[in-house]
């Protein structure tokens, strides 16, 4: 069964068409990643999930019934808008979630501390949240969404604010959270997490479905480049869109690029070659990247993985 099922789902603000007849399903112990450029209708799609907004059509179901308070204790998430209350300590603050989760006391407090120690904040548990920096809060509100170990994560741009340590502590979580059979949902417009990460994503522009598949599935959607050197001439082997060859190099050979196709795998090009006798002194194979096929299906500039200078400017 899934944990998720979305269902032909709209949502429209006056005169925003911002989720428009998206369908989805999400599986124990996947992680979904859900991508899209600005006002795609991520956070919008992850709220209604929450039961925060109310679909204008279509529907949701959240371990087989609809969201609310029942299946609430079930999830966690954490929200785009980092913010937790100054003037509580960090380990109150995760007692705080887990008892609005359902949990005892003793038992947040336990797991509160479990967490903050993986996060390397065992030392700050009772450091006021005020007096802690962006990211160690930022740590603290992912415990927040951690506490109960959810049985649905959802984690809204959760990279973002990060420095490199700390997003692969978190890439840890999210791998973690699925390894015991959670279903996980991050959106995020870093490719390399999701690329590292997704065993399947949803690409979503202006609020519908572009792409929904593996990781695979996605770079086979843009064609493959191959870089190959003969002595033949490789531009008429059929499944070859264009082909450039570069100079001559010693007796005859030549390296060749190869665009292939939408859709024609690079095996059938060698293949090809293989059973006409076409010799081929080297092979190497490009496939698109995440990023190329962001750029192709929702036609925009995802956001580039930010370095640890930029994350302390
Ligand atoms: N409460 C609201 N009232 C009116 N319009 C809204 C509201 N919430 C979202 N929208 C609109 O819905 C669209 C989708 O917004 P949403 O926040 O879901 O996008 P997103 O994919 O999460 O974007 P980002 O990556 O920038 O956070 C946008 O055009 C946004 O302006």
């Amino acid at each position: 069964m899934s944990v998720l099922e979305v269902s032909n789902l709209v949502k429209r603000f006056d005169g925003v068409l911002a989720v428009d007849d998206l369908s989805f399903s999400v599986a124990p112990g996947e992680i979904f990643g859900f991508l899209g450029g600005n006002g795609a209708g991520k956070t919008t799609t992850l709220r209604m999930v929450l039961d925060i907004i109310r679909p204008t059509s279509g529907s949701i179901q959240v371990f087989g019934s609809a969201p609310g308070r029942r299946n609430a204790q079930a999830i966690g998430f954490l929200p785009e808008e980092r913010g937790l209350y100054a003037g509580m300590s960090a380990i109150d603050t995760i007692v705080y979630f887990g008892r609005l989760k359902g949990m005892d006391s003793t038992e947040a407090r336990r797991r509160g501390m479990e967490l903050l120690s993986r996060f390397d904040l065992a030392d700050r548990a009772k450091s006021d949240i005020g007096d802690m920096s962006k990211g160690m809060a930022q740590k603290v509100q992912l415990a927040t969404s951690l506490v109960n170990d959810p049985e649905l994560l959802m984690l809204d741009e959760p990279f973002s604010g990060l420095d490199p340590v700390n997003q692969g502590l978190l890439e840890n979580e999210i791998l973690r959270a699925s390894e015991r059979g959670a279903a996980v949902i991050f959106s995020t417009h870093v490719m390399q997490h999701a690329e590292r990460l997704c065993d399947r994503l949803l690409l979503l522009k202006k609020g519908s479905k572009r792409f929904e598949g593996t990781l695979e599935e996605a770079r086979a959607a843009l064609p493959a480049r191959l870089v190959a050197c003969a002595k033949e001439d490789l531009s008429r082997i059929p499944g070859v869109a264009r082909a450039a060859s570069g100079d001559g190099l010693e007796d005859g050979w030549h390296d060749w690029t190869l665009h292939l196709e939408p859709g024609v795998p690079a095996a059938d090009i060698l293949e090809y070659c293989t059973t006409h006798g076409i010799a081929l002194r080297r092979w190497d194979e490009h496939q698109a990247s995440l990023h190329d096929v962001f750029v192709r299906m929702v036609g925009e500039e995802p956001a580039p993985a930010r370095t640890e200078k930029e994350i302390a400017a």
